[in-house]
Parts: C-alpha cells; sequence; structure tokens
C-alpha cells in the first residue's frame, strides 16, 4: 500500500502506491523492538499491554518474587510476554541482574558517599568539534578494556562511583538498550528472530545522538555512565555485543524514533509512562496537517488513514500536539523535542505567508 523512498526534505517517508481510502489501516506495528516503562510507572503500567489505571499497583509479578522490575494487570499478560517476548528466556536474567545491581547500588548510596566521582570524561573546557566525541568514546572503550569489569563492577575502583551515581533515567535506558542487546545477540545466533525483532531493521533508523548531545552536552556523561553499567553488569555470552557503538546505536535511534508509551485514552492531561520503538513504523514523517493517525492498543501500534490519499502522496503522522499551534511555536517545538526543522507542506506554505 505505500513504499520507503527518499523525500525532498526530511530523510525517507512513506508514500502511498495507491489511492488509499479514509479510514484504512496503512500499518500495525504488532510489538517494539524494544521498550521501557519509566521507573516511577513500572508497577502500574502491565509488562505486556501497557494498561495503566490511574496509578492503582499491579499485583502479578513475573515470579514470586519481583526481581525483573515487570508488573502484569492478568495472568494472560504474564504469560503472553513470557512466550512472545522472552521466548528463548534470555531477557529476564538480563533484567534481573540489572534490578539487582540497581537495588545494591541504591543501599550502598544510603550507607555512604559513594556515587561521587571528582573527574568527569566530560570535562569544563571540553570541545564538542570535530571528532572529539568519537576519541572521547575511544578514550572510555580502553579504560574498560584495561579493567576487569565483569567480576564485581561494583569493586571496580574506577566504576564503581558511576555506577553508583546512576539516575533513574539512566537505568531505564539501560533496560531498553539491554533488550535491544539480548535481540541482538539471539540474531546472530539463532537467526529466528521475528522481522519486528531484528536488529538491522533497527539500525537502519535515523540516528540524532550528535544533535541530542549538542543540545544538551552533559547527555554525554551520562551515556557514557549507561554504558560502563551495561558493561559492568552484562553477563559475559552477552559481553561482545555490548560495545559503545551498539550502545551509542540505541540511544541515537532513541531520540529520532522513540513512540511514548501514553496512558489512554490520550488527552492533553495524559501522563508518558514509558518509550518504545518500532523500527517498521519510523520511516513515517511528521505532517502538521497528517493524513494518518497513530494509535495504540496494547502493545501494538496501528496506523490509519484519517482522508483519502491519492497515489504517490505521502503518508504523515503527527509526533505530538501541536496542530493548533501557529507555525513558528510548532517549528521551535519539533525543534526542541525531535531535533529537526519541520518541512511539512503546511509549515511551508505558513512560513512563506507569514514572511
Ligand atoms: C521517525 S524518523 C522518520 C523517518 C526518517 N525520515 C528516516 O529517513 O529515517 C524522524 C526523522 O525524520 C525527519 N523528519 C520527519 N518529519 C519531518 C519533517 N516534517 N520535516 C523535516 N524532517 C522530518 C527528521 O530528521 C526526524 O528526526
Amino acid at each position: 500500500m505505500f513504499e520507503i523512498r527518499p523525500t525532498a526534505y526530511g530523510g525517507r517517508g512513506c508514500f502511498a502506491t495507491c489511492e488509499i481510502a479514509r479510514g484504512t489501516r496503512v500499518h500495525c506495528a504488532p510489538t517494539p523492538f524494544t521498550a521501557v516503562i519509566f521507573r516511577d510507572f513500572r508497577k502500574e503500567v502491565c509488562g505486556y499491554c501497557f494498561a495503566y489505571d490511574l496509578g492503582r499497583a499491579w499485583k502479578i509479578r513475573l515470579r514470586g518474587t519481583e526481581i525483573a522490575g515487570l508488573w502484569f494487570c492478568s495472568e494472560g499478560c504474564r504469560e503472553r510476554w513470557v512466550n512472545e517476548e522472552d521466548p528463548s528466556g534470555e531477557l529476564v536474567p538480563v533484567l534481573e541482574l540489572i534490578e539487582q545491581t540497581v537495588a545494591l547500588a541504591r543501599r550502598k548510596l544510603q550507607s555512604s558517599k559513594a556515587g561521587e566521582y571528582d573527574e568527569d570524561f566530560v570535562t569544563e573546557d571540553f570541545s564538542f568539534e570535530d571528532d572529539a566525541i568519537e576519541k572521547l568514546w575511544e578514550q572510555v572503550d580502553g579504560l574498560l578494556t584495561s579493567n576487569s569489569v565483569t567480576a564485581n563492577p561494583l569493586r571496580n575502583p574506577i566504576l564503581k562511583n558511576r555506577i553508583l551515581a546512576l539516575e533513574d533515567i539512566e537505568y531505564d535506558s539501560a533496560r531498553l538498550i539491554a533488550v535491544a542487546i539480548v535481540r541482538l545477540f539471539l540474531e546472530t545466533y539463532t537467526g529466528s528472530t521475528p522481522p519486528w525483532f531484528t536488529w538491522s531493521g533497527f539500525a537502519g533508523l535515523e540516528s540524532h545522538e550528535k544533535d541530542l548531545i549538542n543540545r544538551l552536552p552533559a547527555l554525554l556523561e551520562s551515556h557514557i555512565r549507561v554504558y560502563i553499567f551495561l558493561k559492568a553488569v552484562m553477563p559475559k555470552k552477552f559481553q561482545a555485543f555490548v560495545t559503545s557503538g551498539n550502545v551509542r546505536a540505541v540511544l541515537g535511534r532513541e531520540s529520532a524514533n522513540a513512540f511514548g508509551i501514553w496512558q489512554l485514552p490520550l488527552t492533553t492531561e495524559s501522563e508518558c509512562l514509558g518509550s518504545s520503538i518500532f523500527p517498521s513504523a519510523s520511516y513515517f514523517n511528521h505532517s502538521c496537517d497528517p493524513n494518518v493517525m497513530k494509535t495504540r492498543t496494547g502493545r501494538q501500534m496501528h496506523f490509519t488513514t484519517s482522508r483519502f490519499v491519492k497515489k504517490g502522496e505521502e503518508l504523515c503522522i503527527s509526533y505530538g500536539m501541536m496542530l493548533t499551534m501557529a507555525a513558528k511555536a510548532r517549528q521551535d517545538l519539533l525543534q526542541e523535542q525531535w531535533y529537526f526543522k519541520c518541512g511539512c507542506g503546511r509549515c511551508t506554505i505558513e512560513l512563506a505567508t507569514a514572511a
């Protein structure tokens, strides 16, 4: 019904290969390649269907005691998660290790001043020009290869305080990356990966790493901490995939392609409960006059035309709630939150008229 090809204004986009009637479902993305429920919400958001009941904590856990950081709204959702999201059983032990380390780190933090460290990688005079970011990552890799990090990271003096200093949002990033790395491991060694879980599909997406770091330089230090944490906690068999390149790939692609997991029904008051990446749905560009509506049903994302679409017309969604704003405000918001200058037809006309 549509093909992916270059646009004149913003990378690739989805173009109708035939006339499409209003109300047609043009795409369904069955499950995220990787997703994370934000730490504040995870007891209240079902780990499978993302149901959220105004802050009520779900009671069903993966096993008798909760150590994987997952809660479910029903036994059925727990079963579906186990069967569909982790049939190999490789993911759960990784999530458990992350959670155990977080719990240990939090206990250590309470009992000492650990977690503060004197020297940042990104010093005050750090210049973000040329290949400084690449060099810095090489330096981090050098440090990690010269230290044995897998034994017990919390005993390693260079790494310990960086791990203890991780904030909630960084643990969330670590979980998002860990899931992606387990997918990559399984794709490499079993080869029987469903299409929505392939790393190659994910790696083809656009990355906004540089834009993100240029706007928020402190994130570079944060990304490095997340990498060190993962290098330290991921079991040995995954280590070959815990590379700075892969960690940066996930963080950079999340910034350009993530779909927020929003409380439903979606209103201006809805909470953002988590973040998810659906590679097959990541080629829809934004338009301030969209012809496709995205809706979430459980873990699935559906894309449905909101009006008749001509053959050859681009299929676009709206990335956020900004359609009633003036052109300048929309442009600023998209630049600020999604790091691009909107080149959609509506903005082009409205900005030209305003000039
Ligand atoms: C989810 S991706 C969409 C697919 C992307 N065009 C690609 O080639 O991978 C989002 C990125 O597409 C580009 N993009 C999407 N909508 C755009 C728009 N209205 N104007 C300019 N660039 C846009 C931006 O670079 C944005 O970060």
